[in-house]
């Protein structure tokens, strides 16, 4: 009888590499975000990654910044977690106490969302925005919120 396969990945890299894998779909030149939310039992609930409003092509859509606020992506671009929250089709009730894996740490203005959301922990990998403004109130609304927050690396897996 030959043993079980010892070298599975665990929840935490599963959940993260569907967020990078959904990253993978954003037409961001410049900075790419994937989200997945996993609820209490592990079962994904939802994905997203930044991009613009169903309505605007995201294929012919100038993906740059401009001191002109019309023609700058921030002021359109929906956030990975905003999409991955308003992606999911079920009762908000399910993401109570679940998670969020994201490949950037969150903004201020997501950090609220998730917070208004019922999620219980934010999961990240990169955080290239450390220390700004933003950064930082995100960081004090999971703090005041009671939301936690913790850092994880992936390691190099290949399937054997
Ligand atoms: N947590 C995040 N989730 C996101 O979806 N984004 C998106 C918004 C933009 O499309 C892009 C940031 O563009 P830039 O400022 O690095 O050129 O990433 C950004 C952050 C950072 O807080
Ligand atoms: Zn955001």
């Amino acid at each position: 009888m030959p043993g079980k396969r010892s070298n599975v990945i665990s929840w935490d890299e599963f959940f993260m590499r569907v967020a990078i894998a959904a990253a993978l779909r954003s037409k961001d030149p410049k900075t790419q975000v994937g989200a997945c939310i996993a609820d209490t039992n592990n079962r994904i609930l939802s994905v997203g990654y930044n991009g613009t409003p169903s309505g605007i092509n995201d294929d012919e859509f100038p993906w740059g910044t401009s001191d002109d606020p019309l023609f700058d992506k921030h002021n359109y671009v929906i956030h990975a977690e905003a999409n991955a929250i308003l992606n999911y089709r079920g009762s908000l009730k399910d993401m109570q106490g679940g998670r969020v894996y994201v490949t950037l740490f969150p903004c201020q203005e997501c950090a609220k969302m998730l917070v208004q959301a019922g999620i219980g922990e934010v999961v990240y990998l990169d955080d290239k925005y450390e220390g700004t403004t933003g950064n930082l109130v995100a960081r004090s609304v999971f703090d005041r919120c009671g939301v936690d927050y913790r850092q994880i690396h992936l390691r190099e897996q290949a399937l054997e």
